[in-house]
């Protein structure tokens, strides 16, 4: 797992740096140019010429450092775009060294290679139409390599910004690289730490981002019996979807649960229990109590329970983890105040049902992080895991991002199969690496594959 910070505790990190560790502000930023030098300096060499934007603050004092360093170094290929503003005295350091050393400064942006020091951390509100029309001119290179963030880029996404290829980050990875698409303008990440005391600095930032080096699965003994397994209760499916309650079913199996409950409508009763030779069938009417089950999933393919019926499922498992995904997550938010308190709800929305679980809470949805937050708090504390390219996953407080985009995941029945993994592990955040690492191995496998392949990675990996 590893930190996320906000643009905020970027700074706060800088300023603790300084007054509290009482490193230099110039001697931090010599090795954030120096480290970032020598990361891009064959790119420099094979340049046949490079120009180094920079905006008034120190992301541009960075810029200017890094350019002194490689002119200094015998790369002579290079070119300042400088753009003034209110100058930060750091900046006004670096400027002077560079006018002093004669560095060339240009008005035109026309090159191959840029380096973007326009604006970092310290970026706030919008850009100005001048600062765009930078930015404009800054994406017409072939390749460009920006110094922190790319400069425009939103903590809240719909970011007009640089499109970079590569973002040479220090200290931590950002938030904002994580957010709605800014992922497609930030490009390879790589993370270096100038010389911040990070170990001895504890941030109150609540980001983190999980990779399959994470995964912790319990281990299943070589002795335990089908009860000591897990029973998972499956409440969903109608005569429009009856695969969905299926595709959970198996992938709850596959998981290592030893049984499996499905409740399902009186309709598709008997295809449900015909085609299924392993999980106990039943009727939805049939679930009176949550004595058997250890958890519960509600949702996949369901239409035809009301919102008061599904909450009532719900607050019977009270105690017990539940799972609200697909046809369940519509009814929860007209009737949010029916919920439990201190119900362990999970919902597993994609992007189009949360937007209209937002309209329904009638919740702002311009920042997804506060919306995140906001929608927990109407469900009495859920955990919701937000479906997309990038998984974010919001638990008590904490946010989690996933970045692992995998096309072959998009396909009917990916979701049923992630509920199902969910319930079984009582756990978003392992079901989430479970699912995203079967999806990866099933695409290596197969290419592109149908849901019941990805079951099968799922029982390979556990
Ligand atoms: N020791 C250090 O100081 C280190 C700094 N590092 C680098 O510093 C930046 C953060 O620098 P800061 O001066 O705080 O802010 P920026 O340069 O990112 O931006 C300030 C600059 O941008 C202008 N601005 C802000 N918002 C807007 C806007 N909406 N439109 C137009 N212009 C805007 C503002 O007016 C200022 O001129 C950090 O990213 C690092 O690159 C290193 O961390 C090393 C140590």
């Amino acid at each position: 797992m590893n930190n996320l910070i906000t643009y905020k505790s970027a700074k706060e990190l800088d300023i603790l740096s300084q007054e509290k560790y009482l490193i230099p502000s110039l001697s931090l930023m010599e090795s954030a140019a120096r480290c970032f030098y020598s990361a891009i300096k064959d790119k420099l060499i094979n340049s046949k010429l490079t120009i180094f934007v920079a905006g008034s603050g120190n992301n541009g004092a960075d810029s200017l450092a890094v350019a002194r360093m490689a002119y200094c170094d015998g790369i002579k290929n290079i070119n300042i775009y400088f753009v003034p503003g209110h100058q930060s005295k750091e900046n006004k350091v670096q400027y002077d060294i560079c006018k002093a050393l004669e560095i060339p400064f240009t008005d035109n942006l026309d090159s191959e290679l840029i380096v973007d020091g326009l604006i970092g951390v310290g970026f706030s509100g919008e850009l100005s139409q001048e600062k765009r029309n930078i930015v404009d001119g800054i994406n017409k290179a072939n390749y460009i390599i920006s110094i922190d963030c790319p400069s425009g880029l939103k903590e809240d996404g719909n970011s007009y910004c640089v499109k970079a290829n590569e973002t040479i980050t220090f200290g931590y990875e950002k938030v904002a690289f994580y957010i709605g698409s800014n992922i497609n303008y930030v490009g390879k990440i790589t993370t270096l730490n100038p010389s911040f005391p990070l170990t001895s600095i504890s941030l109150s930032d609540n980001y983190r981002r999980i990779s399959y080096s994470d995964i912790n699965l319990r281990k299943i003994d070589d002795r335990e019996y089908k009860n000591k397994k897990g029973h998972v209760a499956i409440v969903g499916g109608s005569k429009e979807y009856s695969g969905a309650v299926r595709l959970s079913e198996r992938a709850v199996f596959k998981c290592g649960a030893g049984l499996v409950t499905v409740f399902t409508s009186p309709e598709i009763y008997e295809v449900v229990a015909n085609e299924n030779l392993s999980p106990i069938v039943k009727k939805f009417e049939d679930l009176q109590s949550s004595n058997s089950y250890d958890s519960l999933l509600i949702g996949p393919g369901l239409t035809d329970l009301s919102g008061e019926e599904v909450i009532k499922l719900i607050n019977l498992f009270n105690s017990k983890c539940v799972v609200v995904d697909a046809g369940a997550i519509k009814l929860l938010g007209e009737n949010c105040n029916a919920i439990s308190d201190n119900s362990n709800i999970i919902i597993t929305p994609h992007l189009g049902e949360f937007r209209a679980l937002l309209a329904t809470l009638n919740i702002d949805s311009s920042n997804t992080l506060t919306s995140l937050i906001a929608v927990s708090k109407a469900l009495k504390g859920a955990t919701i895991v937000l479906k997309s390219s990038i998984t974010i996953i919001y638990q008590k407080g904490m946010f989690y991002f996933l970045n692992e985009p995998n096309p072959a995941l998009g396909v009917a029945g990916s979701g049923d199969v992630l509920a199902g993994l969910i319930a079984c592990l009582k756990d978003p955040i392992q079901g989430v690496l479970l699912h995203s690492l079967a999806g990866r191995s099933a695409h290596e496998r197969f290419g592109f594959f149908t849901c019941e392949e990805l079951i099968d990675e799922v029982g390979r990996i556990r």
